[in-house]
């Protein structure tokens, strides 16, 4: 737990020095102000709670000495208080053998990670899980998710090189029925360039799944990579146009500096965040916190974790 907060922190380690720089004022005034705007919309935070931000500062603390650590106190706070809501925790409901998760995001975010990662994680709580191989674009992923069967115990449903995706679904869903699987993840292909062809196979993918399943699928998480800032807000967009994204993962969250895009993504869309990646290996996965997060990101000093521990939600949020 410890371990893991560290690298979460050190993941949020760049992300943070540009915020830091911003909070080396002690004096509240308009320049100090416009330099902490200017590093929260830097750390893609977004204009919304950029400006919130500022604003609460204005009304409350302008002209005054203020310490670096009451600043990054009510930043962290602020930020939690976006943060909160769409901490959700990812449960399978419980209802549907298998619970199935379609995992959707452009090439090269981490959805084959994610799944192998999270497959570990559930088979660690002794849950049962299958994994089916929907990305056949590319044969590397089919051997990653091969790999990460094998170290999980989680059988895979492959095919061959660019094969038919709906079709390893319909087997996927069929074989984890039969053997009544906790949890069926379906990787898949993401190629943003060709929107039509991408809608088109993940209609098809889920057509498929509902034959043996009409409420498949249960959840369709959203992979996004934290490296790539704001684009990530547009694949949010483009997503939502071809599937139902029940939840996001934000991956690559060691070592990225835009770690603030989560902010800005909670603020405008209002999605739950179940998890993040911070790291390659199958334990650098974690439940998302609010206030985890908030900390990591603002950085840590002094009494500001204690105090952050119980951040009431904003009224009506
Ligand atoms: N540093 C870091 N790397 C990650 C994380 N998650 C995934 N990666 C790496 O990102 C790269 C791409 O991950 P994949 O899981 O192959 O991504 P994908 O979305 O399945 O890609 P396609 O199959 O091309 O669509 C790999 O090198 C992963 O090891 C993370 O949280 N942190």
């Amino acid at each position: 737990m410890s371990g893991f907060f560290s690298r979460l922190k050190q993941g949020l380690t760049r992300s943070t020095q540009k915020l830091n720089a911003a909070l080396n004022h002690r004096q509240l005034d308009e320049a100090a102000l416009e330099d902490l705007e200017d590093a929260l919309i830097g750390a893609d935070l977004g204009p919304v709670v950029a400006q919130r931000v500022i604003e609460g500062f204005r009304e409350s603390r302008f002209g005054k000495n203020v310490t670096t650590e009451e600043i990054q106190e009510a930043l962290a706070t602020e930020i939690s208080r976006v943060l909160q809501p769409v901490a959700v925790p990812f449960e399978p409901d419980g209802q549907h053998k298998p619970h199935v998760v379609l995992v959707v995001g452009v090439n090269g975010v981490g959805k084959t990670t994610t799944i192998g990662k999270m497959s570990k994680w559930f088979r660690d709580q002794g849950k049962s899980v299958m994994m089916v191989a929907g990305d056949t674009f590319r044969a590397a992923a089919v051997e990653q998710l091969q790999v990460w069967g094998e170290r999980t115990g989680a059988p895979v449903i492959s095919g061959k090189p660019g094969g038919d995706a709906a079709g390893l679904a319909f087997e996927g869903i069929k074989r984890a029925k039969e053997a009544g699987t906790d949890l069926l993840f379906v990787d898949t292909a993401g190629r943003l360039h060709n929107k039509g062809a991408l809608m088109e196979e993940l209609a098809k993918i889920i057509r498929v799944m509902r034959k043996f399943d009409e409420t498949a699928p249960h959840s369709v998480l959203l992979v996004l990579d934290a490296t790539t800032g704001q684009n990530a807000m547009e694949q949010v967009r483009v997503f939502r146009e071809l599937v139902n994204v029940t939840g996001l993962i934000v991956t690559k969250l060691d070592g990225s500096a835009r770690g603030g895009i989560v902010v800005a993504l909670a603020e405008a869309f209002k999605l739950p965040v179940h998890m993040v990646g911070v790291g390659e290996k199958a334990e650098d996965l974690r439940a998302f916190s609010a206030q985890e997060f908030a900390r990591g990101l603002v950085g840590d000093s002094g009494n500001l974790a204690a105090r952050l521990v119980d951040v009431p939600p904003t009224e009506g949020a």
